[in-house]
């Protein structure tokens, strides 16, 4: 897929099964040394399989995981450098929020304590309460802190905000793009909330049942598609030179979302009788995962939480 000369991770060919089960078959990427990555995909997909696998907590049934130039797995060296916000993640019973920063400044060569205080600030964490004893939200602004204060050459964000209000899912992003633009580094975010975080990515891999369904840098994905509305005649005939993604027809007219095969400007679409408009990277995303899903691997039965997928995204 995509091949990044200096990458901070890269990952080649990797399959992963848990029994007879398929989470990632023969994925080939690899994530630059400064650049926010955003790793979308349905339940089920693959997204914390593949974290996993770059974090050291899982080794690949085949192929090659490699991380700041080494396999990560019970590799000290390469670990202390990689920072995993795990969703929902958990801590020991005793640790009060100040025991959990205090834990993680001991982990991460490069914490950043100044930062950490901010952070515990900005979220209004109770330093001293116990972190079992805190709401669900506040929880993952634990998470978000150590993520963001470990500065870890590389950190991954596993849906890291269960729980957070509107409020404070802002203030991470925020304060994730204030502090990447001065220390910028590898980070990988998985979610749901597509169209929340599209502004901060500056890549996007999307995974469909363990493959790589896209692969691509935000920019060139924003340009690679577009929506079309106008008389249904019209779009079809935009259809045979593009490719057709989706299409809705009601009385006449068609909305479509095209794949474009070369750029299209408001005047060749005005010459066609047509309007254009950005397609919105969410409706980008469910566009791709169904258009993929109507020709289903005949291996791959649908995971059975993926129900859930189009009602978050909607
Ligand atoms: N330990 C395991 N044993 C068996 N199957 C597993 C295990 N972990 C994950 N799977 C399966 O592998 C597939 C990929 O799971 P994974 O958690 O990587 O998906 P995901 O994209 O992170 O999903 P979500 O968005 O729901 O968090 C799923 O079908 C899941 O049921």
């Amino acid at each position: 897929m995509n091949a990044i000369p200096d990458a901070a991770a890269t990952v080649t060919d990797v399959t992963m099964r848990y029994r007879e089960h398929t989470a990632l078959d023969g994925v080939t990427t690899s994530f630059a040394t400064d650049g926010i990555t955003g790793l979308l995909g349905r339940n089920g997909a693959g997204k914390t399989t593949l974290m996993q696998l770059l974090t050291g907590h899982r080794v690949p049934t085949r192929g090659r995981v490699q991380v700041l130039g080494a396999d990560p797995y019970e590799n000290d060296a390469v670990l202390q450098r990689i920072c995993f916000v795990k969703e929902g993640q958990r801590y020991p019973d005793h640790f009060r929020v100040r025991d959990a920063l205090s834990a993680a400044a001991t982990l991460f060569p490069s914490w950043d304590e100044e930062l950490a205080r901010s952070l515990v600030a900005d979220f209004e964490l109770p330093a001293r309460r116990q972190v079992n004893k805190l709401s669900r939200g506040m929880v993952s602004a634990v998470g978000i802190t150590i993520g963001l204060a470990s500065r870890a050459p590389v950190t991954l964000f596993d849906e890291p905000y269960l729980g957070l209000d509107a409020v404070a899912r802002q203030l991470f992003y925020d304060r994730l793009i204030a502090d990447y633009a001065e220390n910028p580094r590898t980070i990988v975010l998985s979610t749901h909330l597509i169209e929340e975080i599209s502004g901060l990515l500056e890549h996007v891999l999307l995974i469909d049942a363990g493959r790589v369904l896209l692969d691509s840098d935000a920019e060139d994905l924003r340009a690679s598609a577009m929506t079309v509305t106008g008389r249904a005649d019209r779009v079809a005939a935009l259809g045979r030179e593009h490719e057709m993604l989706s299409t809705e027809t009601l009385a006449g007219s068609s909305r479509a979302v095209v794949r474009l095969s070369r750029p299209l400007d408001d005047g060749d679409l005005e010459a066609r009788g047509l309007t254009g408009e950005p397609t919105p990277l969410q409706q980008l995303v469910i566009t791709l995962s169904r258009h993929t899903a109507a020709a289903p691997a005949p291996d791959r039965a649908p995971d059975p939480r993926s129900a859930d997928f189009e009602e978050v995204t909607r």
